[in-house]
């Protein structure tokens, strides 16, 4: 099945007081889907979901909705709806006449009757039939926040721009208004940009994603190609939970040779090499990491500087003279705080980076970026 885009963004560029926040963006969000957009803060996210509600003067770029150039649309010709953490409601409504306000704005000027349908299905989709009601100002930050969700999906919008819409609820809240909005997406086969500085969140609800940094994407795709493929540094910073682990390594005589470690990797199993010699990194995801007991064959030395308990599995930090990792361990590998370890990084794990610019130069040879 090919996809269809929905939102183009093509070298948006905006700068606040001069300072970027975006340089030449570039992303599409495919019909029907959750595309998630990570990063850290400040990396551009809620920039970008105002561009494409046509809610920021952009300095440079377009913006594409359904195939129309609506760059110089303004905001309400585009059909879309925004929902923002802390999404303002309007204090002087109850539940249900927040939710019904835009149904009856002069864009859309439904009949009350199915307005009241309307507010009614969606009041169940989100589970607040019993506050439609109430005032907003007696809800909890999660009733406000499904009312907020609610607002935006009685319209039907072509589109969802969501920014952190979960990120001020509790983990169970979060959990269960994540798959409700999953559940709304297979209902109404919306187009939905969830911008989300937490990696499980993005993962668990989305079909792709957009690692961003510094106000440009530095890679998207399913998490699987990202994993796979990691475009550069900082898209190992940002995704995995531990993130990746980096190792200072050189190319010698065929082998990559890590500093501080006991190992000589063969520089073959990594697949073409950008490089003939001279400094690299190792970037290796920590679940391939094989961490054991002290004194192995072959691995090198390591301490277990940290241990975190996490119900089923632990978080080690390790150090060695190689640098420091997280891994997660299952609860059956028993260490402790202070206990010496070994490590061994296999052969084939993990991928070599140019110092200099981040960029990965290890290809897997299936014509990777
Ligand atoms: N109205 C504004 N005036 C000045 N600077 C701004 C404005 N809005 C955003 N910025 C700056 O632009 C950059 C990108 O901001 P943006 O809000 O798009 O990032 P973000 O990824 O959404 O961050 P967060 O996760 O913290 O919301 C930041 O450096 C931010 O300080």
């Amino acid at each position: 099945m090919t996809a269809t885009p929905m939102l183009q963004l093509d070298g948006l560029k905006k700068a606040y007081r001069g300072k970027s926040a975006l340089r030449g963006l570039d992303l599409t969000v495919n019909d029907n889907e959750i595309f998630a957009l990570l990063g850290p803060t400040g990396a551009g996210k809620s920039s970008t979901l105002l561009a494409g509600a046509g809610l920021i003067d952009l300095d440079a770029g377009r913006v594409r909705l359904g195939g129309r150039d609506v760059t110089d649309a303004d905001p309400a010709s585009r059909d879309v709806a925004i929902v923002f953490e802390g999404f303002n409601l309007l204090p002087v409504l109850d539940v249900k006449d927040n939710i019904a306000f835009a149904l009856r704005s002069p864009e859309f000027r439904e009949e009350e009757d199915e307005i009241g349908r309307r507010v009614g299905r969606t009041a169940e989709l989100l589970r607040i039939s019993h506050l439609l009601d109430r005032d907003v100002g007696t809800l909890s930050g999660g009733e406000r926040q499904r009312v907020a969700i609610a607002r935006a999906l009685v319209r039907r919008p072509v589109m969802f721009l969501l920014d952190e819409p979960l990120s001020a609820l509790d983990l169970k809240l979060r959990e269960g208004l994540r798959a409700e909005l999953r559940q709304i997406h297979r209902q109404y086969r919306s187009t939905m940009l969830y911008a989300t500085h937490d990696y499980h969140g993005a993962i668990a609800i989305a079909d792709r994603i957009g690692i961003i940094d510094g106000g440009v994407i530095q890679q998207s795709g399913s998490i699987e190609d990202i994993y796979s493929r990691p475009a550069n540094m900082l898209v190992g910073k940002l995704i995995g939970s531990p993130s990746m682990a980096f190792f200072e390594a050189r190319l010698e005589d065929g082998h990559v040779v890590v500093k501080g470690a006991a190992q000589r990797l063969p520089v073959s199993e990594f697949g073409s090499v950008a490089s003939s010699g001279g400094q690299v990194v190792l970037g290796v995801w920590p679940e391939d990491i094989e961490v054991g007991e002290p004194d192995v064959a072959g691995a090198s030395k390591g301490k277990i500087y940290a241990v975190d308990n996490r119900g089923f599995e632990r978080a080690i930090q390790v150090e060695t003279t190689a640098g420091s990792f997280r891994k997660v361990v299952p609860l059956s590998m028993p260490f402790a705080q202070g206990d010496a370890c070994s490590f061994r990084i296999p052969a084939g794990a993990g991928f070599l980076f140019d110092p200099a610019s981040g960029r990965r130069i290890s290809q897997d040879g299936e014509g990777a970026n």
